[in-house]
């Protein structure tokens, strides 16, 4: 079988406030973004890695590459307006059968194990998503009125989100809506049944100015 991972690096990073878009700050002396490729790189499926990011962007990445002399091999794909868009120029680079992940450039802590069983699993059953319990009690707010949710159904999605070629295909020529929250959104909403399997807690998403501050630590541990 042939693996590819879809790594999307086209946002903006706005609730990070800082000028320099977040999968470009540097991470323990290495910017967020390589941090992602290596983990990838270092997996057993060894997936063709397809990097999304804005065209005003791709001179900058050009230019950490070599300043960092960062030589995994990688395709560069154009980013969209929405992550939804970034993704479907990557899915629609690929013209060979193969199981896909899909993974945010700013989960730089992924672990090579998490990758490979995502992977394996994709193949065995069509699809499959990381994604970790709450161990939180969470609530709904609607018109004011908040309600428990039992947290032991509630689970947090994280990426890798892999599937298979055709799969991946068939949804990703829907329209997109602001629903699409994520690939599992966009898959499901043609009919198919999403897997979890165990995320990992350390998979955080680089979101605010904490969340980097918490990856630093987390690597030093
Ligand atoms: N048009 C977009 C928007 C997002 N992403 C990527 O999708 C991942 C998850 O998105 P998010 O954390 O929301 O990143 P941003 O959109 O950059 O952040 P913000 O929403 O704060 O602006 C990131 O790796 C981001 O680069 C992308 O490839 N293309
Ligand atoms: C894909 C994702 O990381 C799964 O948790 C998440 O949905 C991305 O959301 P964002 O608002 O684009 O960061």
């Amino acid at each position: 079988m042939k693996y590819y991972a879809i790594i999307v690096a086209g946002g903006s990073g706005n609730r990070m406030q800082t000028e320099t878009p977040k999968q470009f700050l540097l991470l323990n002396n290495l910017p967020v973004l390589m941090h992602t490729i290596r983990a990838f790189a270092q997996s057993d499926a060894q997936p063709k890695i397809l990097l999304v990011i804005n065209t005003e962007q791709q001179g900058y990445w050009r230019r950490l590459c070599e300043e960092f002399n960062f030589r995994i091999p990688h395709e560069v794909i154009d980013g969209g307006s929405e992550r939804f868009y970034s993704v479907k120029n990557a899915i629609d680079f690929i013209e060979e059968d193969c199981v896909i992940a899909i993974h945010d450039a700013v989960r730089p802590l992924v672990s090579k194990q998490l990758i490979d069983h995502c992977f394996a699993e994709a193949e065995f059953k069509g699809n499959v998503i990381a994604a970790v319990q709450s161990s939180d009690s969470v609530r709904t707010l609607k018109n004011n009125k908040s309600a428990a949710l039992n947290r032991d159904e509630i689970y947090l999605v994280q990426t890798p989100q892999t599937f298979k070629f055709s799969i991946l295909k068939e949804a990703y020529t829907q329209d997109f809506t602001t629903s699409f929250t994520d690939d599992a959104s966009v898959v499901e909403a043609v009919g198919y049944e999403i897997n979890i399997i165990e995320g990992e807690r350390n998979n955080i998403k680089i979101t605010y100015p904490i969340d980097l501050e918490l990856a630093e630590l987390l690597l030093k541990r």
